[in-house]
């Protein structure tokens, strides 16, 4: 049996659980497991990241912002680095929005490797989510914000990870961002 195997189905069947009534904001309401499933998965299959706890970070990334789920918890069960590299990626959600997204901007050159990892994934598959449709209620120009602002954290990410970055900076270019 390979334990790494055993881990990455245990956090991923954590996260499924604690994100089980969520629903993404898209039209279809896709479940919102398949967004931390799909950041993992940029980290590993299109990053080439064997990082286990990296990865388990990703399942998990949302877990502790959108749900019941507290750092002791994940500290417990999953240890000490998964628990710190999800503290790194969650905002204060007692902030008014500005702020936190201001936040984001200002703390992201100082995080970990290991954060600006998820960090990078999150916005880049959200990135792609918004060209895929546009989340309900969202208008035109709030996703174009959201580009901009993202480019803005995404420049405080810079020499995390060469190819993940190239994606996002596609992105950016195509937005004239
Ligand atoms: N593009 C897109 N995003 C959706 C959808 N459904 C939920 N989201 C989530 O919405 C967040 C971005 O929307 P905002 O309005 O900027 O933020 P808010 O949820 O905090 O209000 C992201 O949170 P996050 O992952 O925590 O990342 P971040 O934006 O806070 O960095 C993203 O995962 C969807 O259908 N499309
Ligand atoms: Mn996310």
């Amino acid at each position: 049996m390979n334990s790494n195997t055993t881990v990455l189905l245990e956090t991923v069947n954590f996260a499924a659980e604690k994100h089980r009534n969520q629903r993404r904001k898209d039209v279809e309401g896709t479940p919102y497991i398949n967004h931390p499933i799909g950041v993992a998965r940029i980290i590993s299959y299109e990053g080439g990241v064997v990082d286990i706890e990296v990865l388990q970070a990703a399942l998990l990334h949302d877990t502790v912002e959108d749900t019941d789920t507290s750092i002791a918890e994940l500290e417990l069960i999953f240890g000490p680095t998964v628990a710190r590299i999800v503290q790194e990626v969650t905002d204060d959600k007692t902030l008014p929005k500005q702020e936190r997204k201001r936040l984001q901007v200002e703390h992201a050159p100082h995080c970990s490797h290991q954060a600006k990892l998820v960090k990078l994934a999150d916005k880049l598959y959200n990135l792609r989510d918004l060209n895929r449709c546009t989340p309900t209620g969202w208008t035109a120009e709030r996703v174009q914000e959201y580009f901009v602002w993202a480019s803005m954290v995404v420049r405080g990410l810079r020499g995390t990870h060469p190819t993940i970055e190239e994606k996002l900076e596609e992105l950016f270019k195509q937005r004239g961002v």
